[in-house]
């Protein structure tokens, strides 16, 4: 496992720029590395635990190293975050392994005076029974220790949710997050596609509501599957599909996507439409419109148009709508387990967002014919992004009223965080 230890650090140097996502750094990295399927599972495995433990494993480095960790290489760094995750969370790794394989590597990303170092601060650990230092006083600075969640967006989630909703979010932002498919029912029931994917040596089962959703147990990776490649399912989570739903589009109905790539949505719109009618996907990037289109037409789904264009500037050449979907970027704190990196972006970094997102919903607003329905939505958990957009708008715009809106933060079923607000224009 030499090689998928150097890959799982080189990843883990590369998260340290900025702007880099995990599952694309992995995978290149293990490919530049030409690991093996078993060896590319477990250099994957110690990638994302380390990353996703991170604030915790800093927590403990802060007390074993006599060097602050900012002082360390970083390959001296990733080499310690790397044995403290193997000894903490991976029950396959022993103790003994983790520390002598934590010395192996740090010689071999070329800091060969730092093995000591290395061995000295795992070993210490080890000898204190491998206990996590307590944070200090405050409740949201050890549920951030804890759940290696930054102590702000602790205090948010505690402040703005309450205490047990909270620690159902934080438990929720760990641990390895559940595929769910979206029958392209089209062409298939979603009992038939799970019969499929036993053929393919997929385990899954129908899970409605909605209609149409198959979860997956194990850990196939569906998208190799022909029947993928034949357009029988896309991969989308419960909570997205449960968005699409609330839209509640007809088949024959004129429906904008203002915000679609790569598409999820589109497709589970346009299915429920039984392909009838129109769907208007826009994307602010023409390469990520391409995805729409690509994914449309795997599916076989002909009434997507997908195109380029800001959604934040009002274009007359669209028409009206019959329904509109603002499914807007966000900061993405309901998906954290699929991406821990989204938990360390600065709190300065996402500021600008509910201005972004009120001139999306805004200006998306001015296509709905009267009658129609508006859905504005966000993969993230904070009220300034969902349920504060939604006040704002509501009280700027005469003539739109509030259907029903829910956060969903896990407690029914285990979903990614989610917020949706349905809105009518009278
Ligand atoms: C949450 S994602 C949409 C996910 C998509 N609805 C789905 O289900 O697959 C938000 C999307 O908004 C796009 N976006 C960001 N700013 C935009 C803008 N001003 N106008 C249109 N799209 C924008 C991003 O490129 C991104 O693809």
């Amino acid at each position: 496992m030499k090689d998928a230890r150097t890959a799982a650090a080189q990843a883990l140097m590369r998260m340290e720029g900025a702007g880099a996502y995990s599952n694309l750094v992995i995978d290149a990295l293990s490919a530049k590395n030409g690991l093996s399927p078993r060896d590319g599972a477990f250099a994957a495995a110690l990638f994302y635990g380390t990353l996703e433990r991170m604030l915790t494993i800093d927590h403990i480095l802060a007390r074993y190293s006599a060097k602050p960790l900012s002082a360390l290489t970083p390959a001296v760094r990733a080499s310690l975050r790397m044995g403290v995750c193997q000894l903490l969370y991976m029950d396959g790794v022993d103790d003994y392994a983790a520390v002598s394989e934590s010395v192996n590597l740090v010689k071999s990303l070329g800091c060969a005076r730092a093995s000591g170092f290395v061995n000295g601060v795992l070993r210490a650990f080890l000898r204190d029974g491998k206990a996590v230092p307590p944070a200090g006083s405050s409740r949201a600075g050890q549920l951030a220790v804890d759940y290696s969640c930054p102590a702000w967006l602790v205090e948010e989630w505690l402040a703005s949710y309450g205490e047990e909703a909270a620690l159902r979010m934080l438990a929720g932002s760990l641990g390895k997050a559940p595929v769910y498919l979206r029958a392209n029912t089209l062409r298939i029931t979603p009992e038939a596609l799970c019969e499929r994917l036993a053929a393919e040596g997929a385990e899954a089962v129908p899970a409605a509501p909605p209609d149409g959703c198959v979860a997956v147990r194990g850990r196939l990776a569906v998208e190799t599957l022909s029947a993928f490649a034949e357009g029988l399912f896309h991969v989308q989570d419960r909570a997205s599909q449960l968005c699409a739903e609330a839209l509640g589009a007809l088949p024959g109905e004129r429906v904008l996507d203002a915000c679609a790539a790569p598409g999820g949505k589109t497709f589970t719109i346009a299915e429920r439409m039984e392909n009838r009618g129109e769907v208007v996907a826009r994307d602010l990037h023409q390469k990520r419109a391409d995805l729409v289109a690509k994914g449309a037409r795997r599916l076989g789904v002909s009434i997507v148009t997908a195109s380029a264009g800001d959604a934040g500037v009002y274009d007359p050449a669209l028409g009206e709508f019959d329904r509109v979907l603002c499914d807007v970027p966000c900061s993405g704190f309901g998906v954290i387990r699929r991406k821990p990196e989204i938990k360390y972006k600065p709190p300065e970094s996402i500021q600008n967002l509910p201005e972004i997102q009120y001139k999306i919903l805004q200006t998306s607003s001015q296509y709905l014919r009267s009658g129609g329905r508006l859905v504005y939505s966000t993969c993230t958990l904070l009220p300034a992004e969902n349920e504060r957009v939604v006040e704002r708008f509501l009280a700027e715009n005469g003539g739109f009223g509030l259907i029903s809106q829910e956060t969903h933060t896990g407690e029914r079923e285990d979903t990614d965080g989610f917020f949706t607000a349905c809105l009518e224009r009278r």
